[in-house]
């Protein structure tokens, strides 16, 4: 099962990988030929009905396909006004091969009988997929009214138009259902769907073919480009908008907090506060006027700091927990005393990752172990990598928080979910490149739910690893990787 946004995330990662889309396009052209054979004989009359965007795209692909077949391509619109290059470029193929096509640019001319007055034998839909927002505007309204008008069998490409493919409901609401034949949707008998099931498809009343078209299965297993996809900035945000972050760490460390909180601010977030012991607080403050430091008493973080901690962390939307706190007893202490009192998402790093597996919290937790901490958290490690994948999957879900295990491949985790991460090099093995994670999964928590963010920091940090190792080679330091995220995390 896979939701819009995901299958477009997953689509771009396909491309990265070196299947362009047109090549998705002509597969899922394929597809739908296929499922036009299985319904009807050679020789029967087939309109396809084609919108302007991918969807449409798809069915100009399956018309080259259905050679043997009467087909007629109806393509509502100018074939200027088509949204994109690849479905542009199969109009141009279909007009260049004489496959009988026409446009209907003003819907009252849209006619599906054929000229003896019969019905057609298939109708494919092709008016709008994935990318439908709202009710069904002209002409794809009178289209799909006519489209249910008639009695041949329907094909939807990928989903009915009009239809939410996450959820099976109408995009504009179903009021309008019993106003005299206006179409909220098309009805369809048959849809054929691309790559995997949708969510909102099985409520229909129609019979669903799920078709491979090729996408590999790397581009929905490891992160890529498209996992960034959907994070951009609302133009109207505001302050505070784009995520508040609490660090809280340092004692016997500086650079730990610290690094983890620039990566924060470059990795998008407004607001960035480091809670610290005093004795270093000026120090972090020194190293970035874009900092905000609260001091606590004393040279360590300790459980006489819970309250003050917990009600700083009460206005912002991620804490990050563990960066430069060194060990001891009174570290542990504050952990545990803040996660029992704390509700809210925290990434937790570093020497605070030992007390998560038996502390009772109501906190949404992010954890960012290494092969080391993880199996100092009672997590197990394998050589294997699917072996290892499954250990972390397994664990996630006995501690019912999400893992981000760190390694040459970083395997992420929850309890329903796993995905892997390839970006990064050898040199990150460097100190404070965990830190810069911490920060950067931080960010990215406050405006995306854990999994995700924990996916795609390890991508993006990975990623500014690369861009650091070709600059600096063996050479790389922890503080090359924060500027290097805004670039990482441009999704191309
Ligand atoms: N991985 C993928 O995402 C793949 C997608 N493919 C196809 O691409 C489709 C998505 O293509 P697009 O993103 O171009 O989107 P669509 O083809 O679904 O819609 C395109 C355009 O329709 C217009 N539109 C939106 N809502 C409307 C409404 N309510 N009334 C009238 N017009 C409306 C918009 O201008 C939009 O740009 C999928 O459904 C599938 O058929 C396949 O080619 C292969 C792989
Ligand atoms: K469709």
């Amino acid at each position: 099962m896979i939701t819009t946004d995901r299958m477009a995330a997953v689509d771009a990662n396909a491309a990265a990988l070196g299947v362009p889309r047109k090549q998705l396009m002509e597969s899922s052209g394929n597809a739908i030929a296929r499922e036009v054979r299985a319904v009807a004989e050679p020789g029967a009359t087939v309109p396809l009905v084609c919108g302007r965007g991918n969807n449409g795209g798809d069915a100009l692909v399956a018309a080259r396909f259905l050679d043997e077949y009467d087909v007629a391509v109806a393509l509502l619109g100018r074939p200027e006004t088509i949204r994109t290059d690849i479905a542009r470029e199969n109009w141009e193929a279909l007009e260049a091969a004489e496959i009988p096509a026409e446009t209907v640019t003003d819907s009252r001319d849209f006619d599906l009988t054929r000229p003896d007055g019969d019905d057609p034998d298939v109708i494919v839909d092709a008016m709008l997929g994935s990318g439908v927002s709202g009710g069904l505007r002209e002409p794809e309204r009178t289209a799909a009214a006519a489209i249910n008008a008639s009695d041949a069998p329907v094909v939807a490409v990928d989903v009915p138009s009009g239809i939410d493919a996450d959820t099976g409901e109408p995009t504009g609401g179903s009021e309008s259902t019993a106003d005299g034949g206006e179409a909220v949707a098309v009805n369809a008998d048959r849809v054929v769907t691309f790559h995997d099931e949708k969510p909102g498809l099985a409520s229909l009343d129609a019979e669903v073919t799920v078709a491979d078209i090729g996408i590999p299965a790397a581009a929905e297993r490891f992160t890529g480009p498209g996992d960034l996809l959907g994070l951009d900035r609302d133009p109207d945000s505001h302050k505070g908008d784009n995520g508040e972050v609490l660090i809280v760490g340092g004692g016997p460390y500086t650079g730990a907090p610290t690094l983890s909180a620039l990566a924060a601010l470059r990795a998008g977030a407004d607001l960035v506060r480091v809670a610290c012991p005093e004795s270093v607080a000026s120090e972090v403050q020194g190293f970035s006027p874009n900092l905000i430091v609260r001091a606590l008493p004393g040279d360590r973080v300790g459980p006489a700091h819970v309250d003050r901690v917990a009600s700083l962390a009460a206005g912002v939307d991620t804490v990050v927990l563990g960066p430069g706190f060194g060990g001891g007893d009174g570290t542990e202490a504050f952990v545990r005393g803040f996660l029992t009192a704390y509700a809210g998402r925290a990434v937790v790093d570093a020497d605070a990752l030992r007390i998560v597996p038996d502390v009772d919290t109501d906190a949404d937790l992010i954890c960012t172990p290494h092969q080391g901490e993880l199996v100092g958290m009672g997590g197990e490690t394998a050589s294997d990598p699917t072996e290892r994948t499954q250990l972390v999957r397994e664990f996630a879900a006995e501690v019912g928080h999400t893992l981000l295990v760190k390694g040459a491949v970083d395997v992420i985790a929850d309890g329903d979910d796993v995905r892997l991460n390839r970006t990064g090099n050898p040199g990150m093995t460097v100190g404070g490149t965990g830190d810069v994670l911490a920060g950067t999964v931080g960010a990215l928590a406050a405006v995306t739910e854990p999994f995700r963010a924990a996916a795609v920091g390890a991508y993006v940090v990975g990623r500014a690893g690369d861009a650091a190792a070709e600059a600096n080679g063996s050479g790389l330091v922890a503080t090359d990787l924060p500027d290097r995220l805004p670039e990482a995390m441009r999704n191309e």
